[in-house]
């Protein structure tokens, strides 16, 4: 169980299904006499939060282990600010007053899956390789879809 975690806060860390969240904000604009409003935005680029060179050694190595006891992510929170420091290295579910309320139904949902269909399922790369570059769209998606073998496991 410690690994399946460790695998999918990985998987997280380099693949955020969100590679962004935005945030408007308000300023009181003066300008000859009148006061206007302006709005910005702000766009937060989670994919490159998670894979930051200053803060993860091998940003674009996959090592579930940094996420084990002893590793160098063991205690980094996918909670930003929420483990009683103000750390953002990885922000998959967002952080601040819009953190994602279905953080722990969606985390528990991904590992269900995740363990199921490693249980059930054999998966090997296609003889081609896997191409895991991204599409850069408002959620996550594979340039070139994925495609797997699969062989159904024979269970005792
Ligand atoms: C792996 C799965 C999921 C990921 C990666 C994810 C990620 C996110 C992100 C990045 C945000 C924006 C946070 C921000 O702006 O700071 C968000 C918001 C939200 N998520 Fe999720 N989410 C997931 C699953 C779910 C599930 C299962 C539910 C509901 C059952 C859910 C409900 C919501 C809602 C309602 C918001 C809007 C919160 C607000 O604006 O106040 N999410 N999520």
């Amino acid at each position: 169980m410690p690994y399946l975690r460790a695998v999918v806060l990985e998987s997280l860390r380099m693949h955020p299904p969100s590679p962004f969240v935005t945030r408007g904000v308000h300023d009181d604009l003066a300008s000859g006499g009148s006061i206007g409003r302006l709005r910005k935005k702000l766009v937060v680029m989670v994919q490159d939060i998670g894979r930051h060179g200053s803060v993860w050694t091998d940003p674009d190595q996959f090592s579930p282990e940094r996420f084990l006891p002893g590793g160098e992510a063991e205690d980094v929170s996918h909670m930003p600010g929420r483990n009683g420091r103000d750390e953002m290295r990885m922000m998959p579910f967002g952080g601040g007053r819009r953190f994602c309320p279905g953080y722990s139904l969606a985390l528990v949902r991904v590992k269900f899956f995740l363990a199921g269909l490693v249980r059930h399922f054999e998966l090997a790369p296609p003889s081609c390789g896997v191409d895991l570059t991204a599409r850069l769209a408002f959620n996550n998606l594979m340039k070139k879809p994925l495609r797997a073998r699969v062989t159904p496991r024979t269970l005792p």
